[in-house]
């Protein structure tokens, strides 16, 4: 299956692969542990031969000691079957112990062999899966695949040998009993035919609840603040509950199928034992069979029918295991965007010089290139910011210098040597990336900051930690650098996490760093305490920073202005300042974005094109003289510009302007929602000829 593939599915209609194809797809994972595998096998078969021996002795004993009442004849056949018990429970025993080592190991092994796998797919894979039904395929469907590849595989074998064996001791002792007896044997098979299609069906929709359910509460408790703070519980309940729901029937209808194929198997039994027990009695009766052979033979297929019930079982268990290892084997599929060269060139520590060469890219399965014909060039000790409106194609030059992914035509170097001629471990000790998220391990500070490099000496880190301005606040912590803080910690403020970041990414040191938004999220004292170790951080190295933050602009050598995926101007802050273009224009907005509070007071839009006066003056003590504006009213005598009428509310039914014809479907042809309705009329200037919001012209305090 193709990547293109991957990502129309979801998990809800993930392809069909028949149990075969699974179990062949997972096997090879069994290399060494195979030949334990055999051990168990060869367990099973022991045990098999002890119980056989048990229940001869059983006959023995029936008809030696029990019919005619001899002792003597009681102390042999006993102390040989206490032998055999004895036998028999330890080699089951060394079989079971083993077994489960040997699964439990074939599902560590799987476990991390998909971990694996996951860890290298690329950025989109996860923003297009639910993380929820990935944690769910790396669990339950793991344990799946164990069932079908390991235990199934010896549940079979023991089951096959089991049943042969006890087949042919029937047999041996009886033909045509037996042969009675087996006669019926084909409506097990038939039995279990009936139910196993079913059985995979629900066991599928059981597995893709069981994702959602995981989702559900792994994306409601990721979002806790916002169920809490909107009040989402309710919604929130009504999610996890129609998943639920799924989960519900699907668990209910996969019972009672078990249930209905389990209690269909008991009457066929039932029909087998009272064959034998009609044809055995017949048997007695002419003289032809005693009574410990009947016992001994009704104890053969005692023990036959759990082996040959277990078959038709496994055929079900392996069914619905096919469901999990569909899932699995869908995600398998999923190529990485990038893999290492053959041939590593072995070049040493570079520079730093990057340079991105005439480089389109699109995402796979997106119908836009997100980047067209970008070229650019970064030499050590340079500062490059990279800015833009939003979604103009950023943080993807971001991804490409990592190696996320390749660009679709063009190249990015690095020393002149193509990115993608870097194993990628090497690639990315030589390019940091301080990413727009904090991320935090779920450890201590010390582990945080020395993952930037494993091994790093406690002075390393503390050092880092001082030039990242950390180390006063690490040592405020309870237990200083042994402090242990979680993803998500409400124990460090934004600004202080960034400075963690700053420290990991010095102690890595290489020579390329890509800032994507190191400012974005802290608020302007915040940003300010990150300035100076982000300075120390990218002295002396190549810095690609991606940002909107323009406070940081004048620092740098050059700044790409891109713009759908292009770059639309480039130069210094000054250069482009006076070039009056597309930098310049996100500088001014930027600028103004800085609101007034007076701004925040107004309503935005009229309810009518038409003054309507306020009924009541505003009478405040603040000076607001007569025809003065005031943020909460025009004073009487003056009409009321339109939109500095009280606001009406459409969702409000107390709201007295509602009556006036406000409301939706009036013949008020006035509509809040159209930019372009002639009756909308959005305020630019105050009353006085100021201009109301500040990009607008100049505005001069106090006018
Ligand atoms: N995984 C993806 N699959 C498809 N298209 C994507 C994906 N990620 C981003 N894009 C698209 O690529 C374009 C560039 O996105 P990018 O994230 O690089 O923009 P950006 O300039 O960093 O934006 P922002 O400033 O908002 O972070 C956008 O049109 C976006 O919709």
């Amino acid at each position: 299956m193709n990547e293109e593939l991957e990502y129309e599915d979801s998990e809800y209609d993930t392809p069909t692969i028949p149990a075969r194809m699974a179990f062949r797809r997972f096997w090879p994972l069994t290399r060494g542990l195979r030949k334990w595998l055999m051990a168990v096998w060869g367990c099973t078969v022991l045990a098999a031969l002890a119980e056989t021996e048990a229940i001869l002795l059983f006959a023995e004993l029936t008809d030696h000691a029990l019919r005619q009442g001899s002792l003597s004849a009681f102390w042999s056949p006993a102390l040989k079957w206490l032998g055999v018990a004895v036998a028999g429970g330890l080699v089951a025993y060394a079989g079971n112990s083993l077994a489960a080592w040997a699964t439990e190991r074939f599902v560590m092994r799987l476990r991390e062999h998909v971990f694996d796998h996951v860890q290298q797919l690329p950025p989109h894979f996860f923003q297009r899966h639910r993380q929820g039904d990935l944690l769910s395929r790396l669990t339950s469907d793991v344990d799946a695949i164990e069932t079908m590849v390991v235990s199934g595989l010896v549940g079979a074998a023991s089951a096959v040998f089991s049943a042969l064996f006890y087949a042919a001791a029937a047999f041996w002792l009886r033909w045509d009993l037996a042969a009675a007896t087996f006669v019926l044997a084909p409506l097990f098979w038939l039995a279990a035919r009936r139910f196993s299609g079913s059985i995979k069906d629900v066991s599928r929709e059981g597995r893709a609840a069981d994702g959602a359910i995981t989702s559900v509460v792994e994306e409601s408790l990721g979002n806790i603040v916002l169920t809490q703070a909107y009040d989402r519980r309710d919604a929130e309940r009504r999610r996890l509950h129609e998943e639920a729901t799924a989960w519900f029937r699907a668990s209910v209808r996969a019972t009672r199928l078990n249930e209905a194929y389990e209690q269909l198997v008991q009457v066929i039994e039932t029909v087998c034992v009272l064959a034998v027990i009609g044809i055995g009695a017949w048997e007695i009766s002419t003289g032809r069979m005693t009574l410990g052979q009947l016992l001994a033979f009704a104890a053969f297929l005692g023990y036959l029918y759990p082996p040959v019930r277990g078959l038709a079982q496994l055929g079900l268990t392996i069914t619905a295991a096919t469901a999990g290892a569909e899932r699995l084997i869908e995600i398998l599929d999923v190529r990485p965007s990038v893999t290492d060269p053959r041939h590593d060139p072995g070049t040493g520590r570079p520079d730093g010089t990057v340079e991105v060469r005439d480089v389109t890219f699109a995402y796979p399965g997106a119908d836009r290139t997100a980047l067209s014909g970008l070229s650019f060039g970064v030499t050590p000790g340079e500062l490059v910011i990279i800015t833009g409106p939003s979604g103009a194609g950023k943080s993807t030059v971001s991804k490409l210098l990592l190696r996320f992914y390749d660009p679709d035509a063009g190249e990015i170097l690095l020393d002149g040597v193509p990115l993608r001629d870097f194993p990628l471990a090497r690639l990315r000790a030589y390019v940091t990336l301080l990413p727009q998220e904090t991320l935090v391990l779920h450890d201590t500070v010390r582990a945080n900051i020395a993952c930037g490099r494993p091994g790093a000496s406690d002075q390393a880190i503390e050092a880092a930690a001082r030039a990242a301005d950390a180390h006063d606040f690490v040592t405020g912590l309870p237990d200083g650098y042994d402090t242990r803080i979680d993803p998500g910690t409400a124990r460090l403020s934004g600004g202080q996490l960034q400075r963690l970041a700053i420290a990991r990414a010095i102690l890595r040191d290489a020579p390329v760093l890509v800032l994507d938004e190191p400012t974005t999220g802290l608020d302007a004292m915040a940003a300010r305490r990150v300035v100076k170790p982000l300075r120390r951080l990218m002295t002396g190295r190549t810095t690609i920073m991606i940002t909107h933050d323009l406070n940081l602009a004048p620092d740098a050598d050059r700044i790409l202005v891109v713009d759908g995926g292009r770059i639309v101007e480039t130069g210094r802050h000054d250069e482009l300042l006076a070039r009056g273009g597309a930098y310049a224009r996100l500088h001014r907005s930027q600028n103004s974005a800085v609101t007034d509070t007076g701004e925040l007071r107004l309503p935005l839009f009229a309810e009518q094109p038409a003054p309507v006066p306020v009924p009541a003056p505003v009478a405040h003590g603040d000076g607001a003289a007569h025809g003065e504006w005031h943020p909460y009213g025009y004073q009487a005598q003056t009409p009321a510009p339109a939109w500095n009428q009280p606001p009406h509310d459409p969702y409000n039914p107390y709201d007295p302007h509602a009556s006036n014809g406000h409301q939706y479907g009036s013949e008020d042809p006035y509509d809040p929602y159209d930019p372009y309705d002639p009756y909308r009329a959005v305020p630019t200037v105050f009353a006085d000829g100021r201009p109301l919001f500040r990009d607008e012209g100049h505005w001069a305090p106090g006018c």
